[in-house]
């Protein structure tokens, strides 16, 4: 327990102490919602300064040490409280999966928008699933239809398959263990609709992103490879040969890969409609395309 004023003086010191290292003041908030129970609104408001006694979810002293770690030791807040919010879901996260990003979110409206009403029963994979977050909102979407969440890490689908127990939505999805679409032998040809977030950053890149970043999410949600293209290209050459014919192939890239993705997927004849779209930042970041065999 801990009252309203003591926790708003922590508040206020953590949020400067925050922006002199660089990170959000919000990420103070993030902690307490997750901690205290507090929500966005009594925060903005500052409504919960009045109540004489707040609980906790663990020591007041713990809090603080989070708090400490965050700063010392540059790990992301969403790993200290094991969970994130994305779209309207809370999802369980730790270090064996990457923190699923805002950006991403839209790739979820993407596919459904652009995929043809009778896909909606069909077969659709997230390829690289890792927390599940593409897959859960997708099973969300589609009671018809039937989700497989694949990932090469088994700690990253165990995660992923703790959030759809959690969320209870578990009775459109299936979890496969392994590389991009070697689990799927049993729906070749059938799928529906593919869509992948994955690694996309050049190896030699990964030493200069955040420390958040570099030093504590996974290497294999990030690593693309000498130019960042690798798991992508592997994706155009083998989804023709998964995806049924007029099946639709979405994934996210690199806000500077636009251009060679859409030359990568020009160059092979299985795929036409080819378009390009950008995020809400107004950068180039999802491709998407037909298969045409
Ligand atoms: C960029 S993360 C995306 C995670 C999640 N879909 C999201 O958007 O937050 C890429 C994911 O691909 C997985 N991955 C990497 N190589 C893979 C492979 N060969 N086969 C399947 N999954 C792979 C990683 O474990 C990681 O979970």
């Amino acid at each position: 327990m801990v009252s309203g004023l003591e926790l708003a003086h922590w508040r206020q010191k953590s949020r400067e102490v925050a922006v002199a290292h660089s990170i959000s003041p919000q990420e103070v908030d993030w902690l307490l919602q997750a901690w205290a129970g507090l929500t966005p609104l009594s925060l903005r408001l500052e409504t919960y300064k009045k109540r004489s006694e707040i609980p906790l979810k663990g020591a007041w002293d713990e809090l603080r040490q989070l708090w400490e770690k965050r700063l010392q030791q540059r790990i992301p807040v969403q790993y200290l409280v094991g969970e994130t919010p994305w779209r309207d879901l809370q999802l369980k996260v730790s270090p064996a999966v990457l923190i699923p990003r805002p950006e991403t979110e839209m790739i979820v409206e993407i596919a459904l928008d652009r995929a043809q009403d009778s896909f909606k029963a069909g077969h659709w994979v997230d390829l690289g699933t890792g927390s599940g977050a593409i897959a859960l909102s997708l099973a969300q979407a589609l009671p018809e239809g039937t989700i497989h969440a694949v990932d090469q890490s088994s700690e990253a689908l165990s995660i992923a398959q703790e959030n759809a127990r959690h969320l209870g939505l578990t009775n459109n999805l299936e979890f496969h263990l392994g590389s991009w679409f070697s689990p799927l032998n049993s729906v070749q040809g059938k799928i529906t609709v593919m869509v992948s977030n994955p690694p996309y950053i050049p190896t030699a890149t990964l030493s200069q992103l955040q420390p958040e970043v570099a030093q504590h999410e996974p290497k294999i949600a990030l690593d693309g490879g000498n130019d960042g293209l690798d798991a992508i290209r592997h994706l155009i050459t083998t989804a023709p040969q998964f995806l049924q014919n007029d099946g639709l192939w979405v994934i996210e890239m690199g806000a500077d890969q636009g251009e060679l993705v859409k030359e990568l997927l020009t160059q092979n004849s299985n795929y036409e409609n080819i378009e390009i779209i950008k995020d809400l930042a107004g950068l180039p970041r999802f491709a998407v395309a037909c298969v045409r065999k």
